[in-house]
C-alpha cells in the first residue's frame, strides 16, 4: 500500500484497467484538481466481482501497462488488494481506513459505474463512510439524476464547485463532476487488438 502523511487528501480510483487507456488518466488528472488532492491511488483490481474474468488480462500486466502509461508522480500505481485477497471495495476501504486513520480518503469513479453501485456489496456502507466523487462520462451523463444511487443519496449530494472541500465532508457526501470527457473504454481497445489479430 502507498505511504500518506498524516492530514493528506488522497483519491483511491479502483479499476479493472484491462487495459488502462487515456480516458482512466484524464478522470485521475481531473480528480487531482478538481477536488484538490495531494495523491491519487490508481488500484488495479484482481477482478471486478460484477465482471466476468473471462477477458481479464493478468494482474501483473495491468499493473505494467498502469506503469507505463502514468507519468505524473502524484499517481501511485498500486495491487494491494492481491495480498488482502479481496475484491470487495467495502472490503478493501476497511483495510486502508484502519491502516491510515489520519489520512482523508475520497473513492473516485466515472459515471458508468455509479449506474450500477447500488450492486456493489455493502454499498450503502460505503457512501456512508468515505466521500465519493464521480467523473463524467460519455454515455452515462444522466446517471447523477436517474442510478439508484443517487435516488437514494440525492440530498448528500454536494454542488461541484465544492469539489474542493469534498475531502473534509462528513459522508454521506458526493458530488458529480463534469469537465473534459473521452470516449475511451477498455472494451474498445480490446476489440480492436482482437481485430488486428
Ligand atoms: N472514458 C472514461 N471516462 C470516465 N471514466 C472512465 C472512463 N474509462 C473508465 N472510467 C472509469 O475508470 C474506472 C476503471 O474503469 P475500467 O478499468 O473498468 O475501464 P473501462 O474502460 O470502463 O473498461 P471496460 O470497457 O472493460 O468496462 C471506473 O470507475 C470507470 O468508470
Ligand atoms: O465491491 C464491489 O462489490 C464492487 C463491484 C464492482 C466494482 N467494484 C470496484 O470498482 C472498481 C472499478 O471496477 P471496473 O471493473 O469498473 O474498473 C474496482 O476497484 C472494482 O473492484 C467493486
Amino acid at each position: 500500500m502507498p505511504h500518506a502523511e498524516r492530514g493528506m487528501a488522497v483519491g483511491l480510483f479502483g479499476g479493472s484497467f484491462n487495459p488502462p487507456h487515456e480516458g482512466h488518466l484524464l478522470v485521475a488528472e481531473i480528480a487531482l484538481r478538481r477536488l484538490g488532492l495531494d495523491q491519487l491511488w490508481w488500484m488495479v483490481t484482481p477482478g471486478n466481482p460484477l465482471k466476468s474474468r473471462l477477458e481479464l488480462a493478468p494482474l501483473a500486466d495491468r499493473l505494467a501497462m498502469s506503469e507505463k502509461l502514468v507519468q505524473d508522480p502524484r499517481i501511485k500505481i498500486t495491487a494491494f488488494e492481491r495480498t488482502l485477497e479481496t475484491s470487495y471495495t467495502a472490503e478493501t476501504l476497511a483495510f486502508v481506513k484502519a491502516r491510515n486513520p489520519h489520512v482523508n480518503f475520497v473513492w473516485v469513479m466515472g459515471a458508468d459505474s455509479l449506474k450500477t453501485f447500488h450492486l456493489w456489496q455493502k454499498w450503502r456502507e460505503i457512501l456512508s463512510t468515505f466521500p465519493l466523487a464521480v467523473v463524467d462520462r460519455p454515455g452515462s451523463t444522466l446517471s447523477f439524476l436517474s442510478s439508484p444511487m443517487a435516488r437514494a443519496f440525492g440530498h448528500a449530494r454536494i454542488d461541484e464547485d465544492d469539489a474542493g472541500v469534498l475531502w473534509k465532508k462528513q459522508a454521506p457526501a458526493w458530488t458529480f463532476i463534469h469537465g473534459p470527457r473521452s470516449a475511451l473504454s477498455s472494451t474498445a481497445l480490446r476489440a480492436k487488438a482482437d481485430s488486428k489479430s
